[in-house]
């Protein structure tokens, strides 16, 4: 514990003219949205309903691997495989019907962009939810005018912890690596990142699969996007 405390000093980032954004629990809080959707799927297939928290700590790598999890609590690996194809379409079908509704945002999120933007500061949003979902939800909650650039988890052949989509964002800008910092909620963000060679922050209030965010290796934890934003200069 006193190592992993040690690590989550937070530094000033210096050199730094891009950030790159997480989606689901570092600017929407969707765990609701994820609930409503999950199991509505379930009840598509005569199983039970979840609590929230059991979806929220599948969310992060993708629908493919929520879905997996999800019909995992009930079936044995080849039904899973065999109900999964079903489920995905079922699950994105309900998904796309309340992608939204029952999400909130975080606190200081909108001042935290605002602050980047006003500090010269380039901003891409990169997340593993389905880029469709992704667009629509930024939209909805007043975030896509931020950002020059959305990949979601379907833009790329790989998905985050992969650094390919933040690699496509430091190529897009033509920036190095080290003048980009990735900011979000789980150790996919994190783990990204570092791949990458991009600078990290962590959010302390998302979902990271169950696990204690000081776990995490980063540059630090900041409690908000505004907070981020104060220790980010060009
Ligand atoms: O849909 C997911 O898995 C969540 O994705 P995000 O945390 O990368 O936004
Ligand atoms: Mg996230």
């Amino acid at each position: 514990m006193t190592v992993a405390a040690a690590s989550t000093k937070t530094v000033a980032l210096s050199g730094i003219a891009a950030a790159i954004i997480d989606l689901d629990g570092t600017m929407l809080d969707t765990a609701p949205d994820f609930h409503v959707a999950v199991n509505r799927t379930r009840a598509d297939l005569d199983l039970a309903p979840l609590d929230q928290q059991t979806i929220v700590d599948f969310v992060g790598k993708g629908s493919e691997n929520l879905i997996r999890r999800v019909l995992s609590l009930d079936y044995t690996p080849p039904e899973v495989e065999h109900h999964f194809a079903a489920a995905l379409d079922s699950y994105q079908r309900h998904y796309q019907a309340i992608n939204g509704t029952h999400a909130t945002l975080y606190p200081e999120v909108i001042d935290g962009l605002q602050a980047m933007r006003d500090k010269g500061l380039r901003l891409a949003c990169v997340t593993n939810k389905p880029i469709v979902f992704a667009l629509a939800l930024l939209e909805k909650a007043g975030l896509r005018q931020y950002f020059e650039l959305v990949y979601g988890g379907d833009s790329f052949p790989k998905k985050k912890p992969d650094p390919m989509p933040l690699l496509a964002v430091c190529s897009e800008f033509d920036l190095e690596p080290a003048q980009i910092v990735a900011i979000g909620d789980s150790s996919n963000d994190a783990q990204a990142a570092r791949a990458a060679g991009c600078r990290v922050f962590n959010v302390p209030y998302g979902y990271n699969h169950g696990e204690p965010i000081q776990d995490v290796e980063s540059d630090g934890i900041v409690a908000t996007l505004l907070v981020a934003a104060r220790h980010i200069s060009n």
